[in-house]
This record gives structure tokens, C-alpha cells and sequence, in this order.
């Protein structure tokens, strides 16, 4: 029998410790890329290590002969994985037998698996890799670096392309094609960091915060400046982050101190604002309130946008000179922000509501160009009227929608108090339309205005802002199709996992060592446990996704698979080996 070499990582020796996660990804241009100087102690691989003791491992196993079965990994089918001294470039050979889709397949199968944790070392090592192994250039080998969890993401390392390796022939892809958008992981993944984030009970401010408040619980405040006095409500107001107990969920309390509550009525003036639904409005959970701090405080809860900033913290300055004055929200965002917030005025203002609180400091900034109306709802509770005065806050929103335009055209908040000078200097700065929406907005009329009028002004612009928010949602919709292989295959790696080596039927020989579930445990060897000529592991994912995408299509190549004692081999293709799994995890299933 020819023994051929799968030979995927030479001198890879990285280990395999407890709490694995997949970790920094490469593209493997060369052998030889690490220096094993850098590589952990090999000593963790061992059973008995310090780090690794399994509990249940069975006295045989421990005392088993190692297992090195060289010629396990053995091809009958053509493999993109060739060795090294193949003498064709193994990228150029795979190219001619296989589609870029199944490699495209394959790689962004990979790809998608270490998206979640990945850092990627690709400069360093490409750029030695070429000068090293100039002629491995072509070869499509990705791997996976295996990295302990308490290794924090280091966002640093995750580099875009260097020139020198982003000119590629068009068989190639860079490693970064396959990965969503940096940028994308990055925001996401600090966005997921500060919702995770607790505080350290040990930490002074705990001291003074109750361990729960009506089903809230783990308290952290948000805000941390000293002047609690907000402008805005007239009353000492703090905010928390903290999770409910119902969903899990981080949540938005925020904390009116010393309010006393004089008629129920007005905190049921909430529930309208429950039901509204915006993409432009912080949406309110509920209110209550609360002795769990020691005063009367009513409560209301928002949803949590992690890492927001508010309009004004973004662009107006704290001084009102104008001399002191930011430059002013360029052109293109400041559309979009009156487009979003019309929109959501429209919204309210159609529910029989008024925002009464437009202004920098109470809209939120939640992402690239997107606001949301944060606060929404309190200022019915806290002078609550019944509703009597309605249309006249609906007037009113309008025109503080007015004064919030000149603020962020010029910088600051002071500037609506010398109107004529600062709508001479939105006349030099802006589009003539914008100094007509805030006359609109500001002027005073004997007829009530609405907000339809001034939707109907910025028309164009609203067209314009959706063919934009399309265009996102298909940049987004295509970020998510580089990531839909992960379940794919995760859930074909549960299957496996299922159906292999079952304890229960440890002792039945009917069920692992004969037809479907032996074939399927020498295919799990085959899989994953490979080892190179001197008889190391391999640790490479780009061979694990080959195979495991291969049998998910259930293809007609065909591989050899070998018993551990060498004394078996059989020839099976994929299409085989699908069926196998579908039979044996039919099988399982039906017994639950
Ligand atoms: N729903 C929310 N989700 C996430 N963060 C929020 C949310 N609401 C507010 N924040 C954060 O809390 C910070 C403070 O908000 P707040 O409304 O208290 O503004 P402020 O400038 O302190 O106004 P005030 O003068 O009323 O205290 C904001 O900058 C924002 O980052």
C-alpha cells in the first residue's frame, strides 16, 4: 500500500490545552512558520499534565500504547493538502480538479469558525514565509491557532492586508476575504464586552447601590460625572446599566431621585410609550418605582445600547462662545439625523404622543450616523396633565426639533440664542434647503404645523437616507453570509459527537464496531487525528473543514480510512459516509 502523506504542519506545535478556543487564523504560505521557541510547553499535551486531568479517562486508555498510525491519513481521492515536495504548487492542482467554490466553501467554512475570537499574525508571517519559501506562495492551506481563553481579543493584531500580500493572482483570496469586515468584528465584539461588563463589587460605588431593584439586578452606574442635577428634568437623576432577571438582557434604569408619585394615573401614561416600536427611539420597557435606594425614586427602564454617546457629548462644545465652538456636524450626517429624527417624530406624533425632549443631551448616538430619542416618556410622568396639553407639546417638539439643528450645524448649544448670526453662518456652511427647514420649523404661525410639512420639504433627502440604509443592509446581509457556515458545520460536528464512542454502548460491539458507527469512528481518526511523518500531531482546521464540508455535501470522493492497528482499510467516498451519519444519528434519535 503507498503510504502518502497527508503532510499539513510541520513543526506546528502548538498545544492543545483545556478551554480551547479558536484563536488567531494565518494562511499557511510556507512551512516552518513558527518559531518553536514561541510555542507552549509541549509537556501540557500530556494526560497527566497539571493542566489537563480528566477525571473519567478509563486506567486502559492511560496505559494504552500511543497511538501513531503514520500511514492512517492515507488518499485515494485527489486532496487539495498535498505534500510538501509535491512538484506541482498544491494551490495551482487544486485549482484544476476542484471548483473555487468548494475551496471558496471550504475556507469560508474556516474562516467563519474563528471569526468570533480571531486575531490574525498574517504580516509577520507571510512576509518571512515568502521571503523563505518563495514557491509556496500559491498553496491554499489555512490554519487555526489554537489559544488558551484567558487571552484577551488583542484588537491591535488584526490587520488589514499589507500590500505585499494583497496582490494576489485571482485564484488566491487574502485571509481577511473570508472574515467579516474588521471594523464590523471590532465595534461588535467592544459593543458585546460592555454589555458583559460587571461591576467590581469591591468597587466604592457598589457599596451604595441595592443588589436588586424590582427584577433588576447587578447595578452598574453609567454615567459617572458628580453633577447629578440634570438640566434637563429638574431633579438629582442617576443611570444604571443593570440585567433583568425575566430575560437575562441588559437594561437602561434610569433613577429619578426623591420623586414622589402623586396620582397612579400618571405612571400608567407609559404604557403608550411601550408599545411604540421605532428604529429611532430608545424604546421604554416600564416604570416604577422604588424604595430599594432608600428614597422614593421612580424608575424608568430603557433598552441598553452599549457604548452610545449622546449628540451633545459628540459634537457641541461645553462653552457657549461661539470662538469655543465645534466645527458642526458635517453636511451628509446632519441629513441623516433629520431624516431619522422626523421619522421618529412622525411615529410618536402618530401615536398621539409628543417627544417633549428633544434636545443634544437626550438623543442618543448609537452607531455610524444612527440616532435614537432616548428618554422618552418621562416628562408625561413627572408633570403629568392627562394629556390635556398635547398638541401644543406637539407644536413644541417641532420647534426645539428647530433649535436642535441650529445647535449641531454650529456647534453649540448656545447658538439658537443668536439666531440671525447663526443662520448666516448655516447659510455660508450648508445647502440652502437646511436654513429652510429650520425657518419652517422655527417659525411662528397662527396654524398648527406638522411634521408632515417638513417631510415633505426634505423629501429628497429621506429618498437618498433609504437607498443608504439599503445599501448597509446589504453590506450587513452579506457580512452574515461569510458567517452562515459556522452553524452548518457546528452542527454536523454535534452529530458526529453524538453517534461517536458513546459510553452506554461502550460494551455493545454491534454498535461501534461494525457497519455505520465503525466507519464513522475511523473517519473521526481520519479527521482529526492525523500526524505528520515524525509522528506529531496535526492541529490543522483547514483539513478538518475540507472533510467535514465535503461530507455535509456528501460527495463521491472517495478516502481511505485505516483501523488504528493498521490492520484494516477501507475505501469509502463521502456520499457513504453522509449516509452513515444520517442513519446513525436517525438511530439515536429514535431511542430518545
Ligand atoms: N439607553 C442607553 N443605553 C446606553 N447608554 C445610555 C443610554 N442612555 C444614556 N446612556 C449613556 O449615559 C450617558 C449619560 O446620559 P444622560 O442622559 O444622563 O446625559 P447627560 O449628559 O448626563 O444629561 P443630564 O444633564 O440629564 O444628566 C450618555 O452619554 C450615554 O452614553
Amino acid at each position: 500500500m503507498s503510504r502518502i502523506l497527508v503532510f499539513l504542519a510541520s513543526n506546528y506545535g502548538r498545544s492543545l490545552e483545556p478551554g480551547l478556543q479558536i484563536g488567531p487564523c494565518f494562511i499557511r504560505t510556507g512551512p516552518n512558520q513558527f518559531n518553536p521557541q514561541d510555542t507552549p510547553d509541549r509537556q501540557k499535551l500530556r494526560y497527566d499534565s497539571p493542566e489537563f486531568k480528566p477525571s473519567n479517562i478509563s486506567h486502559g486508555v492511560l496505559n494504552a500504547p500511543s497511538f501513531v498510525p503514520s500511514n492512517l491519513a492515507s488518499h485515494v481521492g485527489f486532496n487539495s493538502f498535498e505534500a510538501f515536495d509535491s512538484p506541482e504548487p498544491a494551490y495551482a492542482g487544486y485549482e484544476q480538479r476542484h471548483s473555487q467554490y468548494e475551496h471558496d466553501q471550504m475556507v469560508s467554512g474556516f474562516a467563519s469558525m474563528g471569526v468570533s475570537n480571531s486575531s490574525i499574525y498574517l504580516p509577520d508571517l507571510v512576509s518571512q514565509s515568502l521571503n523563505d519559501h518563495p514557491q509556496q506562495m500559491n498553496q491554499p492551506l489555512i490554519r487555526l491557532w489554537i489559544c488558551d481563553q484567558s487571552i484577551k481579543l488583542q484588537y491591535h493584531l488584526y490587520n488589514p492586508p499589507l500590500p505585499h500580500v494583497s496582490n494576489m493572482g485571482p485564484q488566491q483570496k487574502p485571509i481577511h476575504y473570508f472574515f467579516m469586515d474588521e471594523n464590523l468584528r471590532e465595534t461588535l465584539q467592544r459593543r458585546s464586552e460592555a454589555a458583559q461588563q460587571l461591576l467590581d463589587p469591591n468597587a466604592p460605588e457598589a457599596a451604595n447601590l441595592p443588589s436588586e431593584v424590582h427584577v433588576y439586578h447587578s447595578l452598574s452606574p453609567i454615567d459617572d460625572k458628580p453633577e447629578r442635577h440634570s438640566k434637563v428634568f429638574g431633579f438629582p437623576t442617576c443611570i444604571y446599566k443593570a440585567i433583568s432577571a425575566l430575560d437575562g438582557k441588559p437594561y437602561v434604569l434610569r433613577r429619578i431621585e426623591g420623586f414622589r408619585l402623586l396620582t397612579d394615573a400618571a405612571i400608567s401614561s407609559v404604557e403608550p410609550w411601550r408599545r411604540l416600536k421605532h428604529s429611532s427611539i430608545v424604546s421604554v420597557r416600564e416604570a416604577f418605582t422604588t424604595k430599594a435606594f432608600g428614597d422614593n425614586s421612580l424608575i424608568f427602564v430603557y433598552d441598553y445600547h452599549p457604548l452610545s454617546t449622546t449628540l451633545s457629548a459628540k459634537y457641541l462644545s461645553a462653552t457657549p462662545l461661539r470662538a469655543n465652538a465645534k466645527p458642526g456636524v458635517p453636511e451628509r450626517s446632519l441629513w441623516s439625523y433629520i431624516v431619522q429624527i422626523s421619522s421618529a417624530i412622525k411615529a410618536l406624533h402618530s401615536a398621539g404622543l409628543a417627544a417633549r425632549i428633544l434636545e443634544p443631551s437626550k438623543i442618543l448616538v448609537t452607531g455610524k450616523n444612527r440616532v435614537r430619542l432616548n428618554c422618552c416618556g418621562i416628562f408625561d410622568t413627572i408633570n403629568f396633565d392627562g394629556g390635556k396639553s398635547m398638541l401644543q407639546f406637539q407644536q413644541d417638539d417641532l420647534v426645539n426639533f428647530g433649535r436642535l439643528i441650529v445647535a449641531l450645524a454650529c456647534g453649540a448649544l448656545a447658538s439658537v440664542h443668536n439666531l440671525p448670526k447663526s443662520l448666516e453662518h448655516i447659510s455660508r456652511s450648508y445647502s440652502p434647503d437646511l436654513k429652510n427647514v429650520i425657518l419652517l420649523l422655527l417659525s411662528k404661525r397662527n396654524s398648527y404645523k406638522s411634521i408632515d410639512e417638513v417631510l415633505t420639504m426634505i423629501m429628497p433627502r429621506v429618498v437618498h437616507e433609504m437607498s443608504t440604509a439599503h445599501g448597509q443592509s446589504d453590506i450587513l446581509e452579506s457580512e452574515l453570509t461569510r458567517e452562515t457556515e459556522n452553524g452548518r458545520v457546528v452542527r454536523l460536528l454535534c452529530k458526529l459527537g453524538f453517534i461517536n464512542e458513546r459510553p452506554e454502548f461502550d460494551l455493545d460491539p454491534s454498535w461501534s464496531e461494525t457497519g455505520d458507527r465503525y466507519l464513522l469512528k475511523l473517519f473521526r481518526d481520519y479527521v482529526f487525528h492525523q500526524v505528520d511523518e515524525l509522528g506529531n500531531p496535526v492541529v490543522d482546521v483547514g483539513h478538518v473543514l475540507q472533510c467535514l464540508n465535503k461530507l455535509d455535501a456528501g460527495v463521491d470522493e472517495k478516502i481511505m480510512l485505516m483501523s488504528r492497528d493498521e490492520q484494516s482499510c477501507l475505501i469509502v467516498s463521502y456520499k457513504d459516509l453522509k449516509q452513515c451519519v444520517d442513519t446513525s444519528f436517525g438511530h439515536l434519535s429514535r431511542t430518545l
